[in-house]
């Protein structure tokens, strides 16, 4: 059996498959540091979580998992950088640079690798591979990835990545046909579109980090670099880090990061889908036109009227098919995993 754990920015959420990859159980831990729970296939209980390390204790404990008994564990790590174009075994390697990565995606690299430590910790025996929510868009043309920056800051590593690939990729392996053109909304507690051609990212909202594009639970999104200069200036790097990431987006806006809890007609919806259609209206002229949108992620699965606003605003891209998908970030990395370990579905490791 393979563990897929998935670190989000606000919520762990672990998956069992089995050697054919049909999953098997489910637990997740959502609203760390806040009103956390404990959600266990289906179940959901009260449970104070201050981090990731303590989340994924208590999922090990829902699931009644030993984890030394495993063929593997797979994490979803959101940063890779510009070397990491696939899954990769974790090695030293490998570990030092999801760390190094950290300060790009503060959210989200730190919490992975604490989650990497703690199964390396009690299972030192199982390997680990980690599947880079990067990789799908690795890709691109070169207008698409490079900021518009001398060459040296662009062999440095400022450009941009893109990221929810894992999500996209599942997406095109769950659209069936799947369309030429697609306009695919990851809207989670993190949010980004992709225009994807062919099965491919052509561009997307995310850049350099995923703090920017559209307006997130509590990432600022689109925003001039002179503005972030000044805050840094006035507050220094660290809270300027922090607010950006940490204190920005529906929670500036509307005081939570938690859509259902913002009123209809409030500045926060309403920015967020202006700031979703003015994003998408670009990436739909990228490709030209669109044959379909799909929605997935917590916000895009369940808010038909953040739906419904952006389904507006993009009518003059033609009358499409709208999808609403499941996200399976887990799906994906469970299928990437198998390749790394030699597992074929159905078949004895080798
Ligand atoms: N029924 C719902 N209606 C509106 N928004 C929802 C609903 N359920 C979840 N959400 C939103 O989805 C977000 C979480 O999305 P999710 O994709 O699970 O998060 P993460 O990015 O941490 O993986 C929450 O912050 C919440 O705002
Ligand atoms: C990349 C990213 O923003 O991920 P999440 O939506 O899980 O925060
Ligand atoms: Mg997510």
């Amino acid at each position: 059996m393979i563990l897929v754990v998935n670190a989000g920015s606000s919520s762990l959420k672990c998956a069992v498959f089995a050697r054919d990859l049909a999953r098997v159980a489910d637990a997740q831990v959502v609203e760390i540091g806040g009103r956390s729970a404990v959600i266990v296939n289906g179940g959901r209980r009260a449970a104070a979580l201050a981090d990731h390390g303590t989340a994924l204790v208590a999922v090990l404990e829902a699931l009644d998992l030993a984890p030394d008994t495993l063929a593997g564990t797979a994490h979803r790590v959101v940063h890779g950088g510009a070397e990491m174009d696939g899954p990769r075994r974790i090695d030293a390697t490998v570990r030092a640079r999801i760390d190094a990565l950290g300060t790009l995606a503060p959210l989200h690299n730190p919490v992975a690798l604490a989650c990497i430590d703690a199964l390396a910790e009690m299972a030192p025996g199982v390997p680990q591979v980690a599947s880079f929510d990067t990789a799908f868009h690795a890709g691109q043309e070169d207008v698409a990835l490079r900021y518009a920056l001398p060459d040296r800051w662009h062999a440095a590593g400022v450009r941009r990545y893109g990221f929810h690939g894992l999500s996209y990729a599942g997406l095109v392996g769950a659209l069936d046909p799947l369309p030429r053109r697609l306009l695919a909304c990851h809207l989670g507690n993190g949010a980004s579109i992709c225009a994807i051609r062919d099965g491919r990212s052509v561009a997307t909202s995310m850049g350099y980090s995923p703090v920017s594009g559209l307006t997130m639970g509590s990432r600022v999104g689109e925003i001039d670099a002179n503005a972030v200069l000044r805050i840094a200036g006035e507050i220094g790097l660290d809270a300027a880090r922090r607010l950006l990431n940490n204190d920005s987006g529906l929670r500036a806006l509307g005081g939570t990061s938690d859509m259902r809890s913002l009123p209809a007609g409030g500045l926060a919806r309403r920015h967020f889908v202006h700031w979703a259609v003015r994003q998408a209206g670009g990436l739909v002229a990228t490709m030209g036109g669109i044959d379909a949108i799909a929605f997935t992620g917590g916000i895009g699965e369940n808010d038909a009227a953040i739906r419904e606003g952006i389904v507006a605003g993009l009518a003059f891209a033609g009358d499409v098919p709208v999808h609403v998908v499941p996200a399976d970030e887990e799906g994906t990395i469970a299928r990437e995993a198998a390749g790394i370990l030699g597992m074929t579905p159905g078949g004895a490791a080798h």
